[in-house]
């Protein structure tokens, strides 16, 4: 495909790389073999010339909806097409008649409706956008129109969106063929409403999709002669068996084993279920529960939508108890037997579940426990039972699982079939194929093997289906094809099924010889095919071998195929099905294989697999294919992520390379002769003059000096590398031309640019001097503004010097009255406080001169009186001693001596009390006299301290009024300073 001759320097290029897997880049180099490619990403890299292919420097940038009109249909420009669709949500591509789909992981809203659908309802494949609508309206049109029967092969890796399309393709073949009655549910309808319940019995949780399907799936519709939908069929293939008994987590097991765990508490009681985490089947791994899923709820809805495809509760009930039983299986443990190689169960939990498996199944428990520990061989017609070890039972105990459950499957599925309803007159059919991908893993076993040779099957149906398509696209151009190499993968077809000496007869060979193992079997492989080319052993082991698969490199463990006791135990186990009293898991096996004549007879997994895959091609050769390929674009099932180098490969094992290959083999170019003439008339501008565009067409190839190439009808074929070519010479005489122009354009831009600074010049000078002028003005405003604001500044400090110096005169007359006022103030205090001791003195000394002049007084009345007493005494005593009478009166009168001298007590006791009392006056005065002393010491203390204070607030006033004017000073000189700048500033403004 590489065209390098035609890549020059300054060609738009695409290389190779390990992150992006092609990278686009400018060439800035070519020395002999080698280019240098500077890198949109900013590198620089030098590679090979054969490793570099061209890129469409015109490709729009929302892309081509289908690859054929690629100008370069090459890896790096199909893969820069989806991407750029898909980041505007456009996730369907053609590729011819193939729709590439791309799972966005969102929902793109209003895509898949009723309306979109009535929108391509008959309109031709390419006129609308690409959607599986389109596929499924084509395929219905063809069966309507040619009356062929039609499929759809649906295929792409695990979560690529098979199912989703699948669903959409259904949807719209119902819509266009659906019955319009509405009184009863239709054929569509009941296999629309199938998916759910098939979805619980055969779909797991894996790390690359939580809703897997581990199914093939054909879905058949059958149509009347009037293309209305008539019956119904949904085939099943390869259902993951060993999934029932084996985990990894984080994945899970079927969805029916975790929804019935979680059944209501009397369903799972019934069935002796619980916890998941106690069911060596489900807990290998870790993984319980779905985001977002509530398991109660789901069992609810799969009975509800068993009921709605026709599997009545009885059914219903008799299925859930197989699932129950499966459980319950995984669950029996054995150890070795009383005997040597025999085993029997483990303890009592393994018989509780033994006891229970056995109940469910309705057979009996000593028949199942033996059909697990014993191996029944029958050689001319004598049956010998052989004891199994714990290991072999285990193996035993698994498979039966294993093939229960495949057969409650597909007991499912024929029940859905029986119920929809087929239509044995059907004239016609469409048919859905949902398979998934090529599978290669770190361990790849013999079921990988099955889908990759399916896949290898398929791939060589769709090879020879885009042959032909292509033959018929040359055909109806009447263009000569012959020469197109067809790509076959028939020798890796021989390699696994040629009859005697492909893998799987070698397989069959191997698994009737008893004593063969998986050593002698890869042994045999690596004789038998040690020169084909397709098959290699692997270095670091003896028993693996790789298959070289059209898709890639795949190996696989031989021990997985060689697993004969799963046989022997396939058939056994019909036995005792047959054995078994409940009807239900006796119909799981039909008739023909409850024969016991068949219970040691080998039934090869392969030759069972092959029959269906060879039914499956059988039917797909009856129909005319289309194809459908689903497209992951990153592990993390995220939308807006676009994994190129995850997608290549994806697109190399879907066969979109390979259809692309096949194509590039012939013409993978190919315009319609008005698009070519329209990119290309620059090589020969005439041939727009020409009314005939095929022959305008010849011109410009023949101008191109190409070979090979061919005009059709209404196209031309251009060889792998001829659009490169002539769009090489296109890029040349483009080259050329933009000389011209630039020479052209230079001269003229030269002029205009000269006219152009002329006038500039002249208009910068007018600018100039008006601007000198502006500036003179400017200054003299400038001059009157500073003299203005010089005298309003000088006028501005006096006045705030003044209003400062009267505010601090003002302050300081305050300060000196207040002290003047304060002064008198005490003066006439300590004045009025002396006049109050003086007042108190004199009265003092007025008291005590009364107090003794009164004494005197009293005295001198009180020794008069006496000596007038003594006087009258004497007297009296005369006169008494004259008379009784003078007695009487001489007792009288010195009754009053006595009262005299009681008296004289008393003024005596009066005088003291006054003596003490004035004493005590005398005290008190002296207190208060020296009271008055201290108030008047602390007066004239308080008097000083406040004349010290107002010393000092004086002192501080004078410090502040120094401060003061101090900062008017500079305050003054700041002015000064700012004056004289800003002359300085007027001096530079009118400076010339
Ligand atoms: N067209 C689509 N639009 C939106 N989401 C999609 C579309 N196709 C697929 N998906 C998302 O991708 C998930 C996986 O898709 P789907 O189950 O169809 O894959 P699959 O190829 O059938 O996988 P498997 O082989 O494992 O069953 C879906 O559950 C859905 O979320």
């Amino acid at each position: 495909m590489a065209t390098s001759f035609n890549i020059i320097v300054g060609s738009q290029v695409w290389v190779e790389n390990n992150e992006v897997a092609w990278i686009d880049g400018d060439v800035l180099e070519i020395n002999d073999k080698q280019i240098k490619v500077a890198c949109s990403s900013g590198k620089e890299v030098v590679t090979n010339l054969s490793c570099v292919y061209p890129k469409d420097p015109e490709f729009p940038e929302c892309g081509v909806d289908d690859m054929t009109k690629l100008a370069y249909l090459h890896e790096p420009g199909v893969l820069q097409n989806l991407k750029s669709r898909f980041d505007m949500d456009e996730i369907y591509t053609y590729t011819g008649n193939i729709l590439i789909a791309v799972n966005p992981f969102k929902r793109i809203p209003n895509i898949y409706d009723k309306t979109v659908m009535e929108k391509y309802k008959g309109v031709a494949l390419g006129e609308l956008n690409p959607h599986p609508y389109a596929i499924a309206d084509m395929a219905y049109r063809q069966m309507v129109n040619e009356g062929i029967s039609q499929s759809i092969l649906v295929s792409g890796e695990s979560g690529a969106g098979k199912t989703e399309s699948t669903k959409n393709l259904m949807q719209y073949l119902a819509h266009m063929g659906g019955r319009s009655r509405a009184d009863e549910r239709s054929v569509e309808q009941q296999v629309l409403e199938s998916n759910p319940v098939l979805e619980a019995f055969g779909n797991a949780k894996t790390l690359r999709n939580n809703n897997s399907s581990r199914f093939g799936k054909f879905v058949e519709l059958q149509f009347n002669e009037k293309g209305r939908i008539s019956g119904a069929a949904i085939r099943t293939y390869l259902l993951e068996r060993s999934r029932v008994c084996q985990v990894s987590d984080p994945e899970r097991s079927y969805h029916c084993f975790y929804m019935l765990c979680a059944a209501p508490p009397e369903v799972s009681e019934k069935y002796k279920l619980g916890d998941p985490r106690t069911f060596r089947y489900l807990n290998q791994s870790n993984c319980y529960q779905l985001t977002g899923v509530d398991e109660s709820k789901e069992y609810l809805a799969t009975k509800q939508a068993m009921g709605v495809v026709g599997i009545s509760s009885d059914e219903q009930e008799a299925i859930f108890r197989v699932v129950a039983a499966v459980l319950h299986l995984g669950n029996i443990e054995f150890n070795r037997g009383s005997e040597p190689d025999s085993s029997q169960p483990k303890d009592d939990k393994s018989r509780f579940h033994l006891k229970t498996a056995a109940e469910l199944f309705m057979c009996d428990e000593t028949a199942l426990q033996e059909s697990f520990c014993q191996r029944v061989m029958v050689t001319r017609g004598e049956s010998i039972k052989k004891s199994l070890d714990p290991n072999s039972a285990a193996i035993t105990r698994d498979a039966l699982a294993k093939i229960v459950y495949t057969r409650l499957f597909d007991w499912i599925v024929t029940k859905i079939n029986n119920s929809i309803g087929q239509d044995a007159k059907s004239k016609f059919l469409i048919g859905v194929l949902d398979i998934y991908g090529f599978e290669s893993f770190k361990t790849n076993s013999f079921e990988q093997f099955c889908i990759n040779l399916t896949n290898e099957k398929l791939q060589q149906h769709f090879n020879q289906h885009v042959f032909k398509m292509e033959q018929e696209e040359y055909s109806k151009e009447e263009i000569n094809w012959s020469y197109i190499e067809f790509v076959d993968n028939q020798d890796i077809l021989d390699l696994i099924e040629k009859k005697p000496g492909g893998v799987l007869a070698l397989l069959d060979e191997a698994c009737m010889f008893p004593r063969s193992t998986h050593a002698t079997f890869a042994e045999k492989l690596y004789q038998t095919f040690k020169d084909h080319k397709r098959f290699s052993k692997p270095k670091l082991s003896n028993t693996d071998f790789t298959i070289c698969h059209y898709a890639g490199d795949v190996t696989y463990q031989s021990d997985f195929f060689l697993d004969k006791n799963k046989d022997y135990v396939v058939a056994e186990h019909q036995v005792l099905m047959n054995a078994s009293k409940c009807s239900f898991v006796s119909s799981l096996f039909p008739p023909s294989s409850q024969d016991s004549s068949k219970a040691s007879k080998f039934i090869s997994i392969g030759s069972q697999f092959k029959q269906q895959l060879q039914a499956l091609l059988e039917t797909l050769s009856h129909t005319e294919p289309h194809y459908v390929r689903c497209v992951k674009p990153n592990n993390l099932l995220k939308p807006a992520i676009f994994d190129n180098l995850n997608i290549l490969q994806q697109l190399r094992c879907g066969g979109v390379m390979e259809a692309i290959r096949i194509s590039c083999a012939g013409f993978p170019t190919r315009k319609p002769f008005h698009e070519f003439i329209d990119r290309f008339k620059i090589l020969s501008p005439n041939v727009v003059n020409i009314s005939d565009e095929v022959e305008g067409s010849k011109i410009l190839l023949e101008k191109a000096n190409l070979e090979g190439y061919q005009i059709g009808k209404t196209k031309v074929f251009l060889r792998a590398g001829q659009m490169a070519e002539i769009d090489a010479r296109r890029s040349e005489v483009l080259g050329r031309s933009a000389t011209k122009i630039q020479k052209k354009f230079r001269g003229y831009s030269a002029c205009n640019k000269f006219i152009l600074l002329r006038t500039s010049a002249i208009l910068i000078q007018t600018i100039c001097r008006g601007e000198v002028a502006r500036l003179c003005y400017e200054h003299r405003r400038r001059e009157r503004a500073c003299l203005r604001i010089q005298k309003n500044a000088r006028m501005h400090h006096q006045r705030t010097h003044y209003k400062f110096m009267g505010s601090s005169v003002i302050l300081i007359q305050k300060g000196m009255r207040g002290l003047a006022a304060r002064s008198a103030y005490n003066y006439k205090r300590q004045t009025k406080a002396a006049i109050g001791i003086q007042s108190r003195c004199r009265q003092h000394l007025a008291l005590r001169r009364y107090l003794k002049m009164r004494k005197v007084a009293i005295y001198a009345q009180s020794v008069f009186r006496k000596d007038l007493a003594c006087k009258e005494l004497r007297r009296l005593k005369k006169v008494a001693s004259d008379t009784s009478a003078l007695q009487d009166a001489k007792s009288k009168l010195e009754k009053e001596a006595k009262e005299l001298a009681m008296r004289l007590q008393e003024e005596e006791r009066t005088r003291a009390d006054m003596e003490e009392a004035k004493n005590k006056e005398n005290e008190k005065l002296q207190s208060a006299i020296k009271e008055m002393e201290v108030q008047l010491a602390d007066m004239e203390e308080a008097k000083n301290k406040e004349n010290e204070k107002l010393q000092s607030a004086i002192k501080e006033m004078e410090v502040q009024l120094a401060d003061m004017e101090e900062a008017k000073n500079k305050e003054n000189e700041k002015l000064q300073s700012a004056i004289k700048e800003m002359e300085v500033q007027l001096v530079l403004c009118y400076a010339p």
